[in-house]
C-alpha cells in the first residue's frame, strides 16, 4: 500500500470504530479469558493489549480468567490423572489446593501484564469481599468434589474498583457459608458476574473460531445465533465438551439481561478488538431476537 493510502485506511479503521466507542462508553464489558486460549506469553500479551485499549478508551473491563489447562498439567506433575465430568474438573482435597494455588499464579500473572502496559489492575478471587458465594455443586447427581455451584453473586467490590479506575482480574475460587474452598468453572463465574454487574458484553476467548454447526466441519461455523437457535442447536445435541457449558451461559446471561454475548478464538491476535470494532466482527455472535450486531449510528 502506497503510504498515503496507508494512512487513510488507518483513519478509516478509527472512523468505524466511532460508533462502538459512543455505544460502549463506561459501559462494563466482561471477557472470560480461557486457560485454552493462554498458550504462550505472546498471545497472552495480545489479548491484554486488548482489554487495556478498552478500558483507556473509556469501556470498563473486568477480566474472569479460567486456566484448565494449566491446573491439568499440575496435577499430573505430582502423579496424579486430571478427571472430568460433564465438563467439570473432579476436585477432591490435593487437587483444590493445587488448582487454587495455579489459578492465583496465573490471575497475578495477567495482572503483571496488564500494569506492564500502564494501566492498573487488582487481582482477586471469589473469596474476595464475599464475590461469589457458592454451594456444593453435584453432577447428575453425582459427588465431584470441591466443585462450587454459584448461590450468590457480591458485586460491591467489583463496582468500588471500577469506580477508581482499576481494571478488576477475577479468578474462579470461592466460599460455600462454611468457609470451606470450591474450584468454580470460569465460564459459570463469568456468566454469574456479567449478570450480577448488568454488563453490557460478556465474551468469552476460547480455542475455537466460534461455535460450529457441526464440529467436524469447520466451514459451518456460525456467526449469528439467536436465543431461540441456540436452545435448539443445544437440544438437537450439537453442542460437546466445554461448549455446552459456555452456550448454556450465553443464554442464561442474554436472558438475565447481559446485550450481548460473543464466543470468540482467543488465538487470533486481537481478536477482541476485531469484534468490538469492526462492522464485519468474528466468532459467534449470540443475540435476542431482533437485535442487530452492528451499530451505525454516529
Ligand atoms: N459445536 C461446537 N462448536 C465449537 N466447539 C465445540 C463444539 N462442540 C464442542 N466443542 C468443543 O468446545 C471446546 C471449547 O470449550 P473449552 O474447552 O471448555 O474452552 P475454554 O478452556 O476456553 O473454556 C472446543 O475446543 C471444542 O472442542
Ligand atoms: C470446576 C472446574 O472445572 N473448574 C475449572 C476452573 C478453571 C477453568 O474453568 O478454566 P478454563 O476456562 O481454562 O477451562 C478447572 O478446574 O479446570
Amino acid at each position: 500500500m502506497e503510504m498515503d493510502s496507508l494512512i487513510m485506511h488507518k483513519a478509516e479503521v478509527l472512523i468505524e470504530a466511532l460508533p462502538y466507542i459512543q455505544r460502549f462508553n463506561r459501559k462494563i464489558i466482561v471477557v472470560k479469558y480461557g486457560g485454552s486460549a493462554m498458550v504462550d506469553e505472546k498471545l497472552k500479551m495480545n489479548v491484554i493489549k486488548d482489554v487495556v485499549l478498552l478500558k483507556l478508551v473509556g469501556f470498563k473491563p473486568i477480566i474472569v480468567h479460567g486456566g484448565g489447562k494449566e491446573i491439568s498439567s499440575w496435577v499430573k506433575k505430582i502423579g496424579m490423572e486430571p478427571r472430568f465430568v460433564n465438563g467439570l474438573r473432579v476436585t477432591d482435597e490435593p487437587t483444590m489446593e493445587l488448582a487454587e494455588m495455579v489459578l492465583n499464579r496465573v490471575n497475578k500473572s495477567l495482572v503483571q501484564l496488564v500494569q506492564e502496559l500502564g494501566v492498573k489492575a487488582v487481582g482477586i478471587s471469589g473469596k474476595d469481599g464475599g464475590l461469589l458465594n457458592v454451594e456444593k455443586k453435584l453432577s447428575d447427581g453425582q459427588d465431584i468434589g470441591y466443585v462450587g455451584n454459584i448461590k450468590k453473586v457480591n458485586p460491591e467490590l467489583l463496582f468500588d474498583l471500577l469506580e477508581k479506575d482499576f481494571l478488576p482480574i477475577v479468578c474462579p475460587i470461592g466460599y460455600d457459608d462454611n468457609f470451606d474452598s470450591y474450584n468454580i468453572n470460569a465460564d459459570d463465574a463469568a456468566c454469574a458476574i456479567a449478570k450480577a454487574v448488568k454488563a453490557e458484553k460478556l465474551a468469552f476467548l476460547t480455542d475455537v473460531e466460534g461455535v460450529y454447526r457441526d464440529f467436524n466441519d469447520k466451514s459451518s461455523l456460525i456467526s449469528e445465533l439467536t436465543l431461540e437457535d441456540a436452545e435448539k442447536f443445544i437440544a438437537e445435541g450439537n453442542a460437546g465438551g466445554g461448549m455446552l457449558p459456555k452456550l448454556k451461559n450465553c443464554i442464561d446471561a442474554l436472558q438475565e439481561g447481559v446485550s450481548r454475548v460473543h464466543i470468540l478464538d482467543g488465538r487470533i491476535p486481537h481478536c477482541l478488538l476485531l469484534e468490538i470494532f469492526t462492522n464485519k466482527g468474528i466468532g459467534t455472535a449470540i443475540l435476542k431476537s431482533g437485535e442487530e450486531r452492528y451499530y451505525h449510528e454516529v
